[in-house]
């Protein structure tokens, strides 16, 4: 690790906190930021948006190096384009969430973004924060600071629900059942799944308030940089 430099991989189920977690670990830290799940999501409104099947693997990997991805990184104002169009809004659409889990299993497809991926962190000198589902175990295997976030799916749904602002109990538990059905989809398929690497440090986050696993993480970090010093 250079003396300035750390890279930090958050991995979790949906819905754990990651997002949230990792841009404000790397505002505090003055890091780059890096949400894999939105690339994945790009991919899959491109080819939802270009009537690509996406329930047909072969399909969604002819085609997967058509889209131009990009990334930034600044934690404050990340973005997300597809051939230069802003897709922020659209890739967090129902349609999107319910497709990403079959396209983001295609190999063709991780391949690609998982290049993507490396080459984004590779080119922050300072450092970065990158959170996903496979980072610690596949995008970045040396990274200098692994996390796992877990949650109960009650308090996920919760804060999601919350977020969405849904308030029946109804739509609370389709929430929560299609947090599940993603996790188990994200977890068993066979390349790349989403694991805890062996070397991270899992932090469940069911009882802790957002400002504590901030701390928390930003805490391991530090550790992480004094031993190297
Ligand atoms: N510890 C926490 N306590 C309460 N609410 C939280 C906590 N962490 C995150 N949240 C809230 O939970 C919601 C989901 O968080 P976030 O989007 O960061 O999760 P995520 O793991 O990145 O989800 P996904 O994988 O689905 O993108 C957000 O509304 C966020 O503000
Ligand atoms: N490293 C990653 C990141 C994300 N995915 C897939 C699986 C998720 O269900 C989907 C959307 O991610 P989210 O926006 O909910 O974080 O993308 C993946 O396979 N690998």
């Amino acid at each position: 690790m250079a003396e300035s430099s750390v890279v930090v991989a958050i991995d979790g189920p949906s819905g754990t906190g990651k997002s949230s977690t990792s841009k404000a670990v790397a505002t505090r830290l003055s890091l780059g930021f890096l949400d894999t799940g939105a690339q994945y999501r790009a991919m899959t409104w491109w080819m939802l948006a270009n009537g690509v099947d996406v329930n047909d693997p072969a399909a969604v990997a002819a085609v997967c190096d058509k889209p131009l991805i990009a990334s930034g990184t600044d934690p404050k104002a990340p973005t997300i384009t597809v051939d230069g169009a802003d897709v922020s809004g659209p890739i967090r659409s129902s349609e999107v969430t319910a497709a990403v889990s079959a396209v983001s299993a295609v190999p063709e497809v991780r391949a690609r973004i998982t290049a993507l991926q490396r080459a984004i962190a590779a080119e922050e000198p300072g450092g970065i924060v990158v959170e996903g589902r496979d980072i610690g175990t596949t995008v970045l295997p040396a990274a200098d600071v692994k996390i796992f976030l877990t949650a109960s799916p009650e308090a996920r749904a919760a804060r999601r629900s919350a977020e969405l602002r849904v308030k029946a109990a109804a739509e609370v538990a389709a929430t929560r059942e299609a947090l599940v059905k993603r996790d188990t989809a994200d977890s068993t398929r066979s390349t790349s799944p989403l694991a805890k690497a062996d070397d991270a440090v899992e932090v469940d986050t069911t009882e802790l308030t957002l400002a504590q696993v901030v701390e928390c993480v930003v805490t391991l970090v530090e550790e992480r940089k004094r031993r190297e010093r």
